[in-house]
């Protein structure tokens, strides 16, 4: 087989793009996954990401470009690189009628697996996925987070090298998330090699060794979240609120006092390495903000610095 990678990235792209019609979705985007990493698409809602991770997933074939994955091309070779695939779509396609661990074993089977093997693996991501008590439970009424966990237990089905997440914990509150980026650090710990698209910038910095921003079917930038927040943006922000609609004056009288200014419709963002000399710098120039807070820049301040706009509007 002609399908060892060694050294060479896992996924490879070069000008991908993929068209609807005469509708761009994806622009010509140069990619390159290491294996072991996990490695991040962060953009809005119409980005593209889903788009790219279909065709990584090789189900939507490019219409320009080339993709190879696993050293193999997914025109040609779509079987053989699916089975060394997982996949969890953005939506949960689980059969809700059926338990837990009927979900995972008939997915199994699909896989070729005999009923044994089938029934040893089922046991093992349960556990992994924290759902063995729930095993004989029916899946419909089980949680939001259960059901995700559920949906990655069923994506390692067939003991893939890649795992393909797409917006892995959207619509899961704060405490489900946790959960689920712990299991997914254990699988990068592993070994497994994962690839997440996500809009939240804290799942971005929390999970992702390297990622590209995403904006309107490009790549903005690249790098570890680090990187990206070195490279565009001050070491900290200073967020102020005023008792005003209008924020853009206080921008004006904040000039000099940071090495950039943002006007959010309901606050100002002032980027500097020292927050609390520009907050003093603010209130000797006699403005008064309702309130004030310096906190550590994020990516979200990268994407807005990048595109002009903010990632969840
Ligand atoms: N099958 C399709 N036919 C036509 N247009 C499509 C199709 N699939 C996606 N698009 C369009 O392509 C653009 C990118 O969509 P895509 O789903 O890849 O973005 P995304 O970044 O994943 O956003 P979301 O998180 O909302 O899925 C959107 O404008 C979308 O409407």
């Amino acid at each position: 087989m002609t399908t060892d990678t060694g050294d060479a990235p896992l996924i490879e792209a070069h000008g991908l793009t993929k068209k609807f019609g005469s509708f761009t979705a994806v622009d010509g985007i140069d990619v390159s996954v290491r294996r072991g990493e996990a490695f991040g698409f962060l953009g809005p809602n119409g980005a593209g990401k889903s788009s790219t991770m279909r065709m990584i997933a090789s189900v939507s074939p490019p219409t320009g470009g080339t993709l190879r994955i696993l050293g193999m091309d997914p025109r040609t070779d779509g079987p053989k690189i699916r089975a060394r695939l997982g996949v969890v779509p953005q939506l949960d396609t689980l059969d809700g009628e059926l338990s837990v661990r009927e979900n995972l074993v008939i997915y199994a089977r699909y896989f070729g697996l005999s009923r044994k093997v089938a029934n040893a693996r089922a046991d093992e991501l349960l556990e992994f996925a924290q759902l063995t008590e729930r095993a004989n439970s029916v899946v419909e009424p089980l949680s939001g987070g259960m059901k995700r966990r559920l949906t990655i237990a069923r994506g390692l089905v067939n003991e893939p090298e890649i795992l393909l997440l797409d917006e892995p914990t959207t619509g899961l509150d704060p405490q489900a998330r946790h959960v689920l980026w712990d299991r997914l650090f254990r699988l990068k710990r592993s070994g497994v090699t994962l690839v997440i698209t996500t809009h939240y910038m804290d799942e971005a910095e929390q999970l992702c060794d390297r990622l590209v921003v995403m904006d309107g079917g490009r790549i903005a930038a690249e790098g570890s979240p680090r990187e990206l927040i070195e490279r565009y943006s001050t070491r900290e922000v200073l967020e102020l609120r005023f008792d005003d609609e209008d924020h853009a004056p206080y921008a004006e009288k904040a000039e000099g006092l940071a090495d950039r200014v943002e006007v959010l419709p309901d606050r100002l963002l002032l980027y500097t390495d020292d927050g609390e000399k520009a907050l003093a710098g603010i209130q000797k120039r006699g403005m008064n903000p309702l309130s004030s807070l310096v906190r550590r820049a994020s990516l979200e301040d990268v994407f807005l610095h990048l595109t002009g706009r903010r990632l969840i509007d």
